[in-house]
């Protein structure tokens, strides 16, 4: 295949083996050797919660997906879910082989020379391909962070000129990838189904065919600026569920739970399994959709690779039957998202707008 050509493609700047936003040219981001420019610094702490990077590493619920048919297995994920919003998943059934084989299939692709990463380059606001933020604002603060994002569901849905041709491997490795990770969120959807004593494909019937599914390849790499600098700003995720793969050696990722941020420990053939914001409304705020950020490392590089998926996005989401009664009034009706911003239509018609979620 034709792949990463886009004739024209406009080659962004780079600043210590990062790429910069392709829209950052009518920005005037002044480059000085390698340090961040100013665009990339936390400017409200009290936004964005401390910069400490070594917080309490609060045990997160692990969970054996293999074991979901017993009772006590089902009441941990609903607890975790409802207070944690997230969950190490073992027991998953994906060898830690093929998990590493995809983890060097990042490494790979990020450590190709610049140049023919961005063959794979996103074009200026489109969020599918390789580049860093989608800025949306001249406030915003960019993440110290590049990605390769790639649709692979629906399949007629994949726009394979953005896909690398480099690692050979790459596109036949990503799509085993996806249809493992696909039952994983099949198996967990019916999971938190049943735990909420719902009909087990309540959750799976509003994903629909048509469901969605995203690959996104996080690459961050050394940064001198950690006491300033995020490698992704609190967000919390507006799929329905994330499935994450972590770095196997180097931590970075933290969890937002009771008024502090706590460190999430690697599991080398864990995954890491988020709700995001449109279960949490499918759910009626029952389970979490957890605010999370990801900090900087000044020596080492961390790459992680996040698979979202999404219902169908012409299906109208909101709360399912079930979890809406008297003492449980209906709190969401549906979720927006327009850029990175998310809104939130709340039932009573207000549409809330959470600004650090750009
Ligand atoms: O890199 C990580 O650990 C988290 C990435 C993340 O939050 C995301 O891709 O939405
Ligand atoms: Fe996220």
């Amino acid at each position: 295949m034709d792949s990463c050509t886009s004739e024209g493609t406009f080659r962004a700047p780079t600043i210590a083996g990062l790429v910069l936003p392709v829209e950052a040219v009518s920005q005037e981001i002044a480059i000085d050797g390698e340090n961040p420019p100013q665009q990339f610094f936390v400017k409200d702490s009290t936004a964005f919660g401390s910069m400490d990077d070594s917080p309490p590493r609060i045990p997160i619920p692990v969970i054996d997906l293999s074991l979901l048919s017993s009772e006590s297995e089902l009441e941990k994920l609903r607890s975790a879910l409802s207070s944690w919003g997230c969950f190490q998943a073992i027991g998953h059934g994906i060898s830690i082989s093929f998990l590493d084989k995809v983890r060097e299939m990042g490494e790979e692709f990020f450590s190709l020379p610049m140049e023919e990463k961005q063959k794979c380059s996103r074009a200026a606001s489109d969020r599918e391909g390789f580049g860093s933020d989608v800025v949306v604002s001249k406030e915003q603060v960019l993440d110290w962070c590049n990605r390769l994002s790639l649709r692979v569901f629906p399949e007629d849905g994949r726009r394979l000129n953005l896909w690398p041709e480099n690692p050979n491997d790459f596109g036949e490795t990503l799509m085993e990838y996806s249809k493992k990770i696909r039952s994983v969120m099949e198996v967990v959807l019916e999971a938190i189904a049943r735990s909420l004593g719902l009909e087990e494909d309540v959750f799976l019937k509003h994903f629909g065919d048509k469901a969605m599914m995203q690959a996104r390849f996080n690459f961050y790499p050394p940064c001198p600026r950690t006491d300033k600098v995020l490698g992704i700003k609190p967000h919390s995720d507006k799929s329905g569920l994330t499935v994450l793969l972590q770095d196997k050696e180097v931590e970075g990722l933290q969890v937002f739970k009771d008024n502090q941020w706590s460190r999430v420990p690697t599991i080398p053939h864990a995954l890491l399994i988020n709700l995001g914001d449109q279960m949490e409304i499918m759910t009626n705020g029952v389970m979490k959709s957890p605010l999370h950020r990801v900090t900087t490392n000044a020596e080492k590089l961390r790459i992680s690779i996040a698979m979202l998926i999404e219902p169908d996005p012409e299906a109208e989401i909101g709360p399912v039957d079930g979890l809406v009664d008297e003492e449980r009034p209906k709190m969401y009706k549906t979720v927006k998202n327009f850029g990175r911003f998310n809104y939130v239509c709340f039932q009573n018609g207000l549409v809330a707008l959470d600004a650090i979620k750009i």
